[in-house]
Formats: C-alpha cells, sequence, structure tokens
C-alpha cells in the first residue's frame, strides 16, 4: 500500500491548510514552548512561527519528526527537546477528524512521536484543510509496529475485522521506516468506534503507538474557502 499521503492538492487547498496553520500560530505567546507537528499543513505553521520569530516572538520548538526538526531550522525557530521541558501549545495536522475531535493521524508515519509530543502539551491544535472532514471515521488507521511483531500484529488486526496493510515506499525497495527505527502499516476498517478501536490497539502487543488520537485534541482550526472554523 502507498503513503495514503498521496492525495492530490491544488491551490485552493494550500490556501486552506495555510489559513487554519496561520490561525493557530496567532494563538503562540512570548515565551511558549510549541510542539512542532509533521505534514504540509504542520509545515506552513512552522514556516508561519518562523516569520514571527524572525519579528521578534521568544518561543523553543519541540520537533516531532526528522522532518520537522529540518523545517524549524531552516526557519530559525530555536529547539528544545523533552529532556528539558513540555510544550505549552502543539500544532500538528490529522488525515482526518470527527466532530467529538477524534483524529486519525500518522500519514506522514510520525505519529508516534506527535503522540508524545501531543499528550505531553498543555494545549492541542490541530490544524487541516476542509477536506478532512469526517462524519463517521474510516480512514486506514496508521500503525507503528515492531518489525518483529508483524505476524502476530497482522493476526490481531484481522481478528478485529481488519486488514493490514504494510506501507511502501517509492524512495527505496521495502517498507516504510518511521524515525524509531519500526516498520509501518495501516490497518484498514470499513468504519468504526474509534475510542473503542483505540483501546482495542492500545491492547495490541507489538504495536508501538497507533494512529487513532482519542480524548487528546482541544481544538481543530478548519481552513475553508472564506476562513477557519475552530471546533472545539
Ligand atoms: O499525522 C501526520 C504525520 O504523521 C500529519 O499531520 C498528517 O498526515 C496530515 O498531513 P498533511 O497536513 O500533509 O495532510
Amino acid at each position: 500500500m502507498k503513503n495514503p499521503k498521496d492525495d492530490g492538492g491544488g491551490d485552493r487547498r494550500e490556501a486552506m491548510k495555510k489559513r487554519s496553520a496561520d490561525s493557530a500560530v496567532a494563538l503562540v505567546e512570548d515565551g511558549d514552548v510549541v510542539g512542532l507537528g509533521t505534514g504540509s499543513t504542520a509545515e506552513y505553521a512552522v514556516r508561519a512561527l518562523g516569520e514571527r520569530v524572525d519579528s521578534g516572538l521568544d518561543v523553543r520548538g519541540i520537533p516531532t519528526s526528522h522532518g520537522s526538526r529540518a523545517v524549524a531550522v531552516e526557519e530559525n525557530v530555536p529547539l528544545t527537546s523533552l529532556d528539558v521541558t513540555t510544550p505549552d501549545i502543539v500544532i500538528d495536522g490529522a488525515d482526518a477528524f470527527d466532530a467529538d475531535l477524534n483524529l486519525v493521524k500518522g500519514g506522514g508515519a510520525a505519529h508516534a512521536r506527535e503522540k508524545v509530543v501531543a499528550r505531553a502539551s498543555d494545549r492541542v491544535v490541530t490544524v487541516v484543510d476542509e477536506t478532512k472532514e469526517r462524519e463517521t471515521l474510516n480512514a486506514p488507521v496508521p500503525l507503528e509496529v515492531l518489525d518483529f511483531a508483524v505476524p502476530v500484529v497482522r493476526e490481531r488486526v484481522e481478528e478485529l475485522g481488519g486488514r493490514f496493510a504494510l506501507r511502501e515506499t517509492d524512495a527505496k525497495d521495502g517498507a516504510v521506516v518511521s524515525d524509531n527505527g519500526n516498520v509501518v502499516a495501516d490497518a484498514v476498517f470499513d468504519g468504526y468506534d474509534a475510542p473503542a478501536l483505540a483501546d482495542e490497539l492500545d491492547g495490541v502487543t507489538g504495536v508501538v503507538e497507533h494512529g487513532l488520537f482519542v480524548g487528546i485534541a482541544d481544538e481543530v482550526h478548519v481552513g475553508r474557502d472564506d476562513g477557519v472554523e475552530v471546533v472545539r
């Protein structure tokens, strides 16, 4: 299965993403520690934060991936780590969300670090364009899995009624490997109750982390053509 993030784009959608990112970055205050999310929408946020740093804002960022670290370095956003402190706010994207603020994350294979940073943050702000909105979540659930455990995790996902698809990459022959050195798969279900499935996946030994974020997001900034709707 190819990366589910290969979902096209277009200028209109990029503008919605940027609107959402700008709205979230406006919440950052002088002195804040900011969790830096991963993905194209979060990248807009890191770049917008960089502009505010240029104008004198005093912040430190905690990246959620090698990718977001690289963007922060390029934008001169000073960095710190969970060894030193925890974020006042994290700004990160999502692959899908529902009205209860359940999120599916991990299209960029960074959901394990993203969840660690989000759970450590005082305020969790999600940035999306309106195409991510769902009445019922049914997006494939990313799984970061210990390579050794793939057969037993596959079996458990199938017992839960899903299909287990190891994620592949065009960048090399073989599986997508996370920043933590584990393989990444997608668990595909027709539809699911996010809290119940999250509970089940929490209990699967060999799954380092899954991409269902339940009870974590405080607000979702939804970029639309005519502005940003903040869903709380
Ligand atoms: O969870 C993520 C990475 O692991 C991303 O936040 C998610 O995939 C959304 O990315 P984009 O803003 O590019 O659509």
